[in-house]
């Protein structure tokens, strides 16, 4: 059935990217695959149940798809221009948003065509959901490319249910507050019932922002939003997870075993191997790793016959100058690490600028001693998830930038100050040699966080209180409490 011939769809998430890919075989035949992206993984439980649909960007320009169902999932693609993509997409979404949500770690460009944009895109998706949505439907809008979008529908369809999910981290008002359009931003996200953020810190900078730019008042974890009728909006901490049952199946599969034990021969079998798996991002924190790593090498605290450093740099946003440049000064390290110190026999960093599939990754964490995660900035960061889902042998650490969203939860990692080199440096080493009662008496604690927590749980989590919201009889004490909404019960009666 498709959208032209039914009532709409009571359950509708809205997100940047697709969960399908577009893929052209080497004889030029298009067909959709689905991403392997943890959102599709997360929603997907819930989008079968309640029969829904998902509305989003194929990810090229200029492409004009009908909806369709992709992988039994409805599709309603939302066509973008090659100047949307560079204005909405690669300008205000990337080159404005990102590094000013990411702690100005680059400098944010402001340019008033990419925010018009930014409107012009915001309002395609808002127009593309409203016209999908059922009366009373439940709309999911993810992610800061779309955050005009909830007062946007709101404003044509009060009946909905708004949900809004910032994967990112959300600013401190002295870093928020640069942006020219922060009152128009904070005021979009407001035509949400309610706003999930990564961290606890997230949601009251949010909150702080509303007051100080909106003076509304607010009663942690509540928004009072003034109208007629006045309205209330919860904003609060959702922490994102991964299919943790997933990646353990995954992991113990004799031939990823194989492949990992592959992966350490081609090394030459060192002692220890490190393993760093990024976006290529400048938020990631990837030179400080390598900075680290090339100190110890120089310091004589490691050699190359002992630990190789395995670093995959998955390609990302490449149009984007800073990416670019980020690029160029990472290779321009690794060269130069790898020239010094590596020998005829050992490479001192294994570099890969490629996108692996699930399979490999988990043959990468399982091939890891020692997982290094050190961004300066990230929203959660699933890769730290991934790997001590990974890792049911109980073994593995992983050295945690306290600066993840992650580390909120993963209490049992070795935490560092990615921008303290000596204090890395040491984590490293203590990382290394650290005795294997010790890793295993940390990582089954972290296990055991992942396990319990998740992504199932997440959207469960999010949704419940979205319903809670939608009926306003939460108790305000205990507004989950009562509730025993399941995914189930989003199909109408
Ligand atoms: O779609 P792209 O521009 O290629 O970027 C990929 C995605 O990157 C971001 O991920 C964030 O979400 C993760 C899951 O919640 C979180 O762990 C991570 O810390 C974030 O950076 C972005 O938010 C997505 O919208 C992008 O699709
Ligand atoms: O070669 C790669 C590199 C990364 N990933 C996946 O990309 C996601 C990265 O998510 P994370 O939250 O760590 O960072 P983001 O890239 O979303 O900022 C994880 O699920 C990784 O397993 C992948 O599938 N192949």
């Amino acid at each position: 059935m498709t959208i032209q011939d039914r009532d709409g769809y009571d359950f509708i998430v809205v997100s940047n990217r697709l969960p399908v890919d577009r893929v052209v075989s080497a004889e030029g035949e298009a067909s959709w695959q689905r991403s392997p992206g943890g959102l599709v993984t997360a929603l997907e439980p819930v989008m079968r149940a309640a029969d829904g649909a998902w509305i989003g960007w194929a990810g090229q320009p200029d492409l004009d798809v009908e909806p369709f169902v992709g992988d039994g999932i409805h599709i309603i693609p939302v066509a973008l221009s090659t100047d949307e993509v560079e204005n909405y997409y690669e300008g205000f979404s990337n080159d404005t948003l990102w590094p000013l949500y990411h702690d100005v770690i680059a400098p944010p460009s402001y340019h008033r065509e990419w925010w018009e944009s930014y409107v012009v895109v915001n309002q395609r998706f808002a127009d593309a959901a409203a016209a999908a949505a059922a009366e009373g439907a439940v709309v999911w809008v993810q992610d800061y490319q779309l955050q005009l979008v909830p007062k946007m529908l709101r404003s044509v369809r009060p009946d909905l249910t708004i949900g809004f999910f910032n994967h990112i981290p959300f600013p401190p008002y002295g870093i928020f507050s640069q942006l020219p359009w922060r009152t128009q931003i904070v005021d979009g996200l407001l035509g949400a019932d309610v706003i999930g953020f990564q961290r606890v810190a997230d949601a009251s900078n949010f909150s702080r922002a509303v007051r100080r730019l909106l003076g509304h008042v607010t009663k942690n974890p509540y928004i009072e939003v003034p109208g007629e009728p006045s309205r209330r909006v919860l904003a609060k901490a959702f922490p994102i997870s991964i299919d943790s049952t997933s990646f353990e199946e995954l992991a113990r599969r004799p031939e990823i075993q194989a492949r990992a034990r592959e992966i350490r021969e081609g090394l030459g079998n060192p002692q220890t191997v490190m393993l760093g798996v990024d976006r290529l991002d400048y938020t990631k924190g990837i030179g400080h790793r390598l900075k680290a790593f090339g100190e110890l090498l120089a310091d004589g605290r490691v050699s190359v016959e002992d630990v190789t450093l395995v670093q995959v740099a998955s390609p990302s946003r490449e149009r984007v100058q800073a990416y670019m440049q980020l690029r160029d000064e990472v290779e321009l390290t690794v060269g130069r690490i790898n020239g010094d110190f590596s020998t005829m026999s050992h490479t001192a960093i294994s570099y890969h600028h490629h996108g692996y599939p699930r399979e490999e990754m988990v043959a990468l964490y399982l091939a890891a001693d020692v997982m290094l995660v050190t961004a300066l900035r990230d929203g959660m960061n699933l890769v730290a998830k991934e790997y001590v889902a990974s890792r049911f042998d109980g073994n593995g650490v992983l050295v945690l930038s306290e600066f993840t969203g992650a580390s909120d939860e993963l209490r049992r990692a070795l935490r560092i100050n990615p921008h303290d080199i000596d204090g890395l440096k040491d984590a490293m080493v203590q990382a290394i040699g650290m005795p294997v009662a010790e890793r295993q008496r940390r990582m089954r604690a972290m296990r055991k966080q992942v396990l319990q927590n998740d992504v199932e749980r997440w959207s469960a989590d999010f949704l419940t209180a979205l319903r809670g919201e939608a009926e306003g009889d939460v108790d305000l004490d205990d507004p989950l409490g009562e509730l025993e909404w399941t995914v189930e019960r989003l199909r109408r009666p």
